[in-house]
């Protein structure tokens, strides 16, 4: 369950944001629809306490992600928040498996190489394993940063612009596997986009 409360923050004192308030759910996934510039990745990073909001709260089930210390907070994301960006990030030196299995390493839990065959059973490119991620189609990345986001059962997910590079047909792709994936942890999802292809596939949306 996530929760957020009159989150602010500024660049300046000119570049002010206030942000509506989230309820998301288990299993519930939440739209957040806005316009180049209106402050979605920063409401995205808000979200991941990559930045400090200004006032206000981030609830995750329990716990005000606002309280903890610098430290709490990147081991408390490690653990609990998975991060899709519109940009895949993987360490290039490494292969696919290898940096699946980098976000246990980086939560320091055990490496769970079942888990890493399992979701790229799931999400359709286990022939890809030992490859290098540069050798993967966009897509085939995409998918690979799913998998990366699901890896230690979080109880958030959040993706930003999941979906700004993609046709028609791989939009519902992504959009169907994020679903069903956080569904199956019970993770509540949110997606930040400005692409209106996605309202109707959410029931839950937020305008910014
Ligand atoms: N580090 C920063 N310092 C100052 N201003 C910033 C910084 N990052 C973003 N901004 C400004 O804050 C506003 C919101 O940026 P943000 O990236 O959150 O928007 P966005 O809705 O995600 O946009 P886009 O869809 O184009 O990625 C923009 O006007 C941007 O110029």
């Amino acid at each position: 369950m996530l929760t957020t409360r009159q989150l602010t923050f500024s660049y300046s004192p000119a570049k002010r944001f206030a942000f509506p308030d989230l309820n998301c759910a288990d299993r519930e996934a939440l739209l957040i629809l806005g316009r180049s510039g209106t402050g979605k990745t920063t409401f995205l990073h808000l979200l991941a306490l990559l930045l400090k909001p200004e006032t206000g709260s981030v609830t995750i089930n329990t716990t005000d992600l606002t309280k903890l210390s610098p430290a709490e907070t990147a081991a408390f994301r490690a653990q609990h928040v998975g991060i899709i960006y519109q940009k895949p990030h993987f360490v290039s030196s490494l292969s696919v498996i290898d940096n699946l299995l980098l976000a246990n390493y980086l939560a320091q839990k055990p490496q769970d190489k079942s888990r890493a065959r399992q979701l790229a059973e799931q999400l359709g490119f286990a022939e890809h394993l030992s490859k290098k991620t540069s050798q993967l189609s966009l897509g085939e990345q995409q998918r690979v940063s799913i998998a990366r986001a699901m890896m230690n059962q979080p109880n958030m997910i959040l993706a930003d612009e999941p979906t700004s590079s993609l046709d028609d047909v791989n939009t519902e792709k992504v959009i169907a596997l994020l679903r069903q994936q956080s569904e199956q942890i019970g993770a509540s999802l949110v997606v930040v986009t400005h692409d209106q292809r996605l309202k109707d596939a959410f029931a839950n949306r937020v305008e910014l």
